[in-house]
């Protein structure tokens, strides 16, 4: 349905909860726009991830905490208006201190998220997955998560920890214990190496777990199936629609410099009518067409009234 016809999903981040009580694993694909994530909800994924590095890079720039909360916001908004499933929403460090936690809190939480994930770096944060990334006090994460689950109503709070990459894997367990003391709700072990960091951190850590299953980065590929077993209740694919979007893009501008035509790539396209049909286009027509009749019966009550 036409996603302005369609209620918001009350209550998300209970929706969210309630799926991760049901599921043995939820797979959140990354998205960075609404059309993607409607696709995303009509092929059959419950939940959606809106990636930092994938909206970042959407507007060209890298992933260095260089969003404001206002934009981010703004593309939770467009996000949550059209899909009915939750989205988790990824707000880097929390755009300051504990105190700026809670604004960041309660606007996301306003624009429709399920879940609000901060993570322990300082600013300029870095992509999880590459070197030179610096860590925040524990005491300092502690404050924003006590500030962020003091500020939510429904919206989960998710605590990733990028200690694995800076101070080791014990480090990471002892944070994220912490954090779990603090009140987060769910932990993002960030940039686990191997598949057996990533089970012995699910016996080590008792809360929900969270998996980022992203590409080219210091994580091997682990199939969603392995992710299940090790204990992990959410995978994330957070960069994984972008980077296909900029691929078949290229893959589409060379063939129009290369032959001057379309024309024989045409199989590789989303049609118009597949289009139309993802976005409910004719649903637009038939309400325009339905307001043009109400119309003209008020016009021709006035008529008839007129000539009475
Ligand atoms: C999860 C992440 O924070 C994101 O913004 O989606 C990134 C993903 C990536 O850069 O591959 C991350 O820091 O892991």
């Amino acid at each position: 349905m036409a996603f302005l016809y369609r209620e918001p999903l009350e209550r998300p981040g209970s929706r969210l909860r309630e799926l991760i009580e049901k599921r043995d694993i939820i797979v959140a694909p990354g998205v960075y726009n609404p059309a993607v994530a409607l696709l995303a909800e009509r092929m059959g994924f419950e939940a959606l991830y809106l990636s930092g590095a994938a909206i970042t890079g959407s507007l060209a720039m890298p992933d260095l905490g260089l969003i404001t909360l206002s934009e981010l916001a703004k593309f939770t908004q467009y996000i949550t208006r059209v899909v009915r499933v939750p989205v988790i929403v990824d707000a880097d460090t929390g755009f300051g201190e504990a105190i700026n936690v809670e604004r960041t809190v309660r606007e996301l939480e306003r624009a429709g998220a399920a879940a609000i994930q901060i993570e322990d770096q300082v600013m300029p944060k870095k992509c999880g997955h590459l070197h030179g990334k610096a860590l925040v006090s524990p005491e300092d994460m502690v404050k924003k998560i006590i500030a962020a689950v003091g500020a939510k109503r429904d919206a989960l709070i998710i605590a990733r920890t990028d200690a694995r990459g800076v101070e080791g894997f014990e480090s990471a367990v002892e944070r994220a214990q912490l954090y779990i003391e603090a009140g987060a709700d769910i932990i993002f072990p960030e940039a686990l190496t191997s598949l057996e960091e990533f089970r012995e951190f699910a016996r080590r850590v008792k809360a929900p777990l969270l998996a980022n299953m992203t590409e080219y980065g210091k994580t091997p590929y682990i199939t969603v199936d392995q992710f299940r077993e090790a204990g992990y209740k959410i995978v994330i694919f957070p960069v994984t629609t972008f980077r296909a979007s900029l691929k078949a893009s290229e893959k589409v501008l060379r063939e129009i410099i290369e032959s001057g035509t379309q024309r024989n790539i045409l199989d590789q396209l989303y049609t118009r009518a597949e289009f139309y049909d993802l976005i409910g286009y004719h649903e637009y027509e038939a309400r325009d067409a339905e307001i043009s009749r109400k119309a003209e019966e008020v016009i021709r009550g006035r008529q008839s009234h007129a000539k009475g």
